[in-house]
């Protein structure tokens, strides 16, 4: 479990998160949702350790880890997947899947055959380069990649964006294929509500760094959802 307890962070002088509390619970989808600029992207930077808080504390599988080093929360199991995918262009579509051996003991550093059945197009253009696939391939290749590492906790930064509907299918039905095998949280940033709400067991929303609405699935209030997303 992730517990992100009070965290405050800021950019200089500029607070970007105040007083957030948000928990991850494994085998079920966490989402967080706001506008643009409200502090979704800084708390997940925050959460895999590529941003330093000024206040509060983050605790995985019960452990402090709010000063660890990324490298080291990927090697204890939470893995990202950032807004804007961040390939590797030059790199093959093997090798893209390859650097998420990083983190995993040698004996580990294999391709688990599930990713090629949640995503078959990987398979296909395991020698392509990954400049070469489209944004929504390569938005399969990040959460590909990600999974590399054997994940016990996955943070999704806007699956969805810029993406074709068909592949926004697929990338749902490994949200959900993930949640199933139980032991896994997935944390999942969104703008696209109804993707969210269908996916998710648990909901934060954002508002100008802080969390103005919480709840599970079918206790949250609705309409403060639809609400607080609205343009
Ligand atoms: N590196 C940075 N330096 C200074 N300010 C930053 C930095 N990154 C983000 N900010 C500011 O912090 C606030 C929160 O940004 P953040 O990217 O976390 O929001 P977001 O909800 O993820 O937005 P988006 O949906 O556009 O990604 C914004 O006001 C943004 O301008």
């Amino acid at each position: 479990m992730l517990e992100v307890k009070n965290v405050d962070l800021h950019y200089g002088a500029a607070q970007a998160l105040r007083d957030v509390s948000v928990v991850v619970e494994p085998g079920k989808v966490t989402c967080v949702l706001g506008r643009n600029g409200v502090g979704k992207t800084s708390l997940m930077r925050a959460i895999i350790g590529h941003q330093p808080i000024s206040g509060g504390e983050i605790l995985w599988e019960g452990r402090d880890i709010t000063r660890m080093p990324p490298f080291e929360r990927a090697r204890r199991g939470i893995a990202y997947v950032p807004q804007g995918r961040e390939i590797f262009p030059l790199l093959t579509v093997k090798e893209n899947l390859e650097t998420g051996f990083a983190p995993l003991k040698r004996a580990d550093r294999t391709i688990p055959d599930d990713i090629f059945s949640l995503f078959p197009v990987l398979k296909d253009m395991l020698g392509r380069r990954g400049g070469d696939l489209s944004g929504g391939q390569q938005q399969q290749l990040a959460i590909g990649r990600a999974l590399v590492t054997r994940p016990r906790l996955i943070v999704l930064d806007e699956p969805t964006e810029g993406i074709q509907p068909s592949i926004i299918k697929d990338i749902g039905r490994a949200i959900d294929y993930l949640r199933s095998k139980g032991d896994i949280g997935i944390l999942l940033v969104e703008q696209y509500l109804d993707f969210a709400e269908a996916l998710g067991d648990r909901f934060y929303v954002m508002e100008r760094g802080r969390v103005v609405v919480e709840g599970l699935k079918g206790e949250v209030d609705r309409d403060a959802l639809h609400r607080s997303m609205a343009i």
